[in-house]
């Protein structure tokens, strides 16, 4: 396997799971019950575990990803068919080696250690898999994103293209579809034209994740490279499909591809769909601005999607210049007082005669809910449904001018929530999700398993799905960007507070609000 050709002085800090002792023969049923057996297995993990802490040497360390060679000693490898391929064929080197790591952080000090690095993603020279015996399939599940469609046309193509595998299913409407759906059969020619749509050709859904029944469902079909394509819980539920698979002792390739709009997803540079959202959301704030310029104290508000993370408000004020304040889930603002919002608000309306706010709609959810006290809902899977902030605060700032300042507003709340997200990818997208098809194929084909394909530091590397679900990307306050955008602005940090949060809202704002969430129910 790739490992052993590293020095030695390079450590292995492995999400993948323990080696396993040699069996003469690993689909006998000792072998079998061997893998099942959660005691043995525990102690191999603490096994791996302490072998594989620290790092030596240089401190170059290499979060590895499983291959399926570590539970299937015996796998057959074969030539990589991409040799014989006209579109490599002037290529200088065609093959990644297995030296070739993407390193985390690329800001280093002269005498500091190498620290962490992925595989580099891309074709190896062997493969594990013979073309014509894979049965690969593709589910897509979550909320939409521009360039699901894109991925999977890609998958397909790169698939059938590079691979020459014409045996693709699709799984419909997401993870339950395995166990509650026939299949729908892939072929280049069916999904040649669905980048141009927004969505997700093979459908999608929240909940319904059932991990036996998934893996029972893709045993008896006899699939035996799956491609996952979805967000963090996504990715959540990739990890137990291809542990399940591991204790199985199935030859089966999992790969998860990265999917949020939010670009909530850790390690990865950022996620596919969001530059795509970033540019549609421009549209919105520019009607916003048009029309509160046109009118006298205009107040425009847009709301964006964001539920813990406010990438998208951020780069999408960033890109604007028409936007006065971003307000987002990671930096908690206030209404009242001194450098409070409606203090801001009137600032503007002072100086230019209109204000535009962006705000994510996981901002100020504490906030709200004080005012609000919500029933906890949640969606099928599990995420917390979030209070309108944009109504909320629209009715906020008019109550505000209307009844404590006496100034007469003219407020436009515009939500394009689910207009940014249901579109097709842009250019770059679409090049960024052939890069991630691809790439996720490469990596299936060469025997990795259990993990998800992205750009780190704009290479592409094959992480460990644990390693992008356990935390979730957020906007850093501490980071330069959010000052930039604070600088670009102009305003308030709402960092010294002498907030006066309300104890209670007037009985009748009380009663609006009320209104408001029935309305947006
Ligand atoms: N912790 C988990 N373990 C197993 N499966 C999960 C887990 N969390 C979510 N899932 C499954 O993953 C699928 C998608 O999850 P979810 O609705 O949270 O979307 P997501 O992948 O996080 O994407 P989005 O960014 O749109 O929210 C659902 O079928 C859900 O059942
Ligand atoms: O209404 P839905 O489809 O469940 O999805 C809404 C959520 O999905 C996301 O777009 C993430 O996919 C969030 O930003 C948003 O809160
Ligand atoms: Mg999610």
């Amino acid at each position: 396997m790739d490992l052993l050709l590293y020095p030695s002085s390079i450590s292995f800090k492995s999400h993948a799971s323990p080696p396993r002792p040699n069996f003469p023969n690993f689909n006998s049923k000792k072998s079998r019950n061997f893998l099942r057996n959660p005691l043995i297995w525990r102690q191999n993990c603490r096994i791996r575990a302490q072998s594989s802490n620290g790092t030596a040497g240089d401190g170059f360390v290499l979060e590895d990803v499983p291959h399926l060679t570590d539970f299937l000693p015996g796998l057959l490898s074969y030539p990589n068919p991409l040799q014989n391929s006209k579109a490599y064929a002037i290529v200088r080197q065609t093959f990644v080696t297995p030296e070739d790591a993407v390193a985390e952080n690329i800001v280093v000090q002269k005498d500091s250690p190498r620290g962490v690095h992925f595989r580099r993603a891309g074709p190896r020279e062997k493969v594990y898999f013979k073309s014509e015996e894979v049965r690969a399939c593709i589910v897509t599940c979550g909320g939409l994103c521009p360039g699901i469609n894109t991925v999977i046309r890609e998958l397909v193509y790169g698939l059938n293209y590079m691979y020459g595998v014409d045996d693709i299913l699709g799984i419909e409407g997401g993870y339950r579809g395995f166990y509650s759906k026939n299949t729908v059969s892939l072929t280049p020619k069916l999904v040649n034209d669905i980048h141009k749509r927004g969505g997700t050709f093979l459908r999608t859904s929240r909940g319904g994740h059932d991990t036996n029944k998934i893996v029972d469902n893709i045993e008896d079909r006899g699939i035996n490279q799956v491609y996952i394509i979805g967000g963090d819980g996504t990715q959540k539920g990739a990890d137990l499909i291809f542990k399940e698979v591991e204790k199985r002792g199935l030859q089966v390739a999992v790969a998860g591809i990265p999917k949020t709009i939010d670009n909530d997803i850790a390690v990865i540079d950022k996620s596919f769909g969001f530059d795509t959202a970033v540019e549609e959301a421009q549209r919105a704030i520019n009607a916003a601005h048009v029309e509160v310029e046109s009118v006298e104290n205009g107040v425009g508000i847009v709301k964006l999607m964001g539920r813990y993370s406010g990438f998208i408000a951020m780069y999408a004020t960033l890109a604007s210049r028409d936007v006065d304040c971003c307000l987002i889930p990671e930096s908690p603002f206030y209404l009242e007082g001194r450098g409070g919002l409606f203090e801001f608000v009137e600032e503007r309306l002072k100086e230019n005669g209109h204000i535009v706010i962006v705000l994510a709609e996981g901002a100020g959810q504490d906030y709200v809910a004080q005012e609000l006290h919500p029933i906890d809902e949640k969606d099928a899977s599990g995420n917390r449904l979030l209070l309108d902030v944009g109504l909320w605060l629209s009715q906020k700032i008019k109550d505000h001018f209307t009844n404590v300042r006496k100034m007469a507003i003219n407020m436009k709340y515009i939500d394009p929530t689910y207009m940014i997200r249901a579109i097709p990818s842009n250019a770059a997208d679409n090049v960024y999700c052939t890069l991630l098809a691809q790439s996720a194929v490469h990596g299936a084909m060469a025997g990795y398993t259990g993990f998800t394909v992205g750009p780190v530091n704009s290479r592409h590397a094959y992480i460990p799905i644990a390693r992008v679900t356990e935390t979730q990307n957020t906007v850093k306050l501490t980071d330069r960007m959010w000052a930039r955008l604070l600088a670009s602005t102009n305003q308030p940090s709402f960092l010294n507070s002498n907030e006066v949060i309300p104890e209670k809202a007037d009985q009748e704002t009380m009663e609006v609000v009320n209104d408001m969430r029935i309305t947006s129910i």
